[in-house]
């Protein structure tokens, strides 16, 4: 029995829109705080925004990148081959259709992977190996420099959640010498349309794993869908027309792409880092039309080293405290304290599992 009348629902629309403009002008202060606001609400609700990110990428610059990609895929299968997982250490380079399996079934997709390069490459060792790339003309030069952007917009999101979750100058320097060497993941998704009766998903229900993902995808619609657990009431607007849906126990919503914005999601180090307060949600793909969709996520993760545990300041707003003196006090009463984790030993059990563990193994609410 619910004790929540459907009409005292939150609100849920689609997802957010979250302009990152004010982060990229040094003096719009206002702005600021608002961007600030706007992603710890959309972080508590949801775990996933669109970023409005006009002012910081041209619309021809992913959409070169999806055309090299589409150019890859449509490769033989033989020359695809040539960069095969295995040919390195087994995460980067290129998974054939099917390769990559999420909950025990086949996804229906493609992909290439490539990884933060290491020192002292050594591809006996699980991540150590090097990246391998396609040789079309042009292909590596434009992705390095999508790289580099999508690491640097990496740092300026961290940096609009850390005003959001009132983190101090000094918390904010510690929390971005976890990130400021990302071991970042790069992928190229490539998918045909799902066959009917297809025993398995585009790509099965799963949350991601480290920081933040900043997703491109081609304008494909009605392919990538996210979970949304909380009860609520879901407006949809389209062609005017507004209809109202009461969610009871989670359903799946569309988040389809929009022009100059990027899908953006928090992975598990994010929850770890607001001690639960912000959750890692499910998604998955379902790509049901004729065409073959491209989709580019960047993995904006921690560094290898990172010792990711709660930080201060989330622990004070569950505390209900303001000042980190108070806090000290109060800090009794936080219920459940999340366990430390290094990020890379964490990503190479993931790996050693195909990628099943969670931060919160066994402890699933
Ligand atoms: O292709 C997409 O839209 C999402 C892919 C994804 O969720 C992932 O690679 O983790
Ligand atoms: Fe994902």
């Amino acid at each position: 029995m619910s004790s929540f009348a459907p009409r005292d629902y939150p609100k849920l629309s689609t997802l957010p829109i979250i302009s990152l403009a004010p982060y990229l002008s040094p003096h719009d202060g206002k702005g600021r705080i608002s961007t600030a606001a706007a992603l710890h609400a959309a972080c508590l609700q949801y775990g996933f925004f669109y970023l409005d990110i006009s002012a910081y990428v041209s619309p021809e610059e992913p959409e070169e990148l999806t055309r090299l990609a589409q150019e890859f895929f449509m490769l033989p299968q033989k020359e695809k081959e040539k960069i095969a997982l295995k040919y390195q250490d087994g995460a980067r380079g290129y998974a054939r259709l099917a390769e990559n399996v999420t909950n025990g079934k086949a996804d229906n997709h493609e992909g290439i992977d490539l990884l933060r390069p290491v020192e002292h490459p050594d591809k006996t060792r699980p991540l150590w190996g090097e990246n391998q790339w396609p040789s079309i003309p042009g292909f590596r030069e434009k992705y390095e420099v999508w790289i580099e952007k999508m690491k640097h917009l990496g740092l300026i999101v961290m940096q609009a959640m850390a005003d959001g979750l009132g983190l101090t100058a000094e918390e904010w320097a510690e929390l971005r010498s976890q990130v400021d060497d990302s071991f970042y993941v790069m992928r190229i998704i490539g998918y045909p349309p799902l066959p009917t009766n297809y025993d398995g998903f585009s790509c099965g229900a799963h949350k991601d794993y480290g920081c933040l993902t900043f997703l491109y995808a081609d304008p494909t619609r009605g392919a990538l869908q996210v979970y949304l657990r909380q009860k609520g009431l879901l407006i949809k607007e389209s062609n005017n027309i507004r209809a109202e849906e009461h969610i009871e126990d989670g359903m799946w919503i569309n988040a389809d792409p929009m022009p100059g914005c990027m899908v953006c999601n928090l992975g598990e180090m994010w929850e770890v880092w607001s001690n639960g307060l912000y959750k890692s949600t499910l998604h998955r793909v379902l790509h049901t039309s004729p065409n073959y969709r491209v989709s580019i996520p960047f993995f904006f993760e921690p560094n290898f080293d990172a010792v990711v545990k709660p930080l201060p300041a989330a622990l004070r707003l569950q505390e209900g405290t303001s000042t980190p003196a108070s806090a000290q006090k109060a800090r009794a009463n936080v219920q459940k304290i999340y366990e430390p984790v290094v990020y890379g030993d964490f990503l190479k059990r993931k790996v050693e599992n195909n990628f099943t563990t969670s931060v919160q193994d066994g402890d699933e609410d």
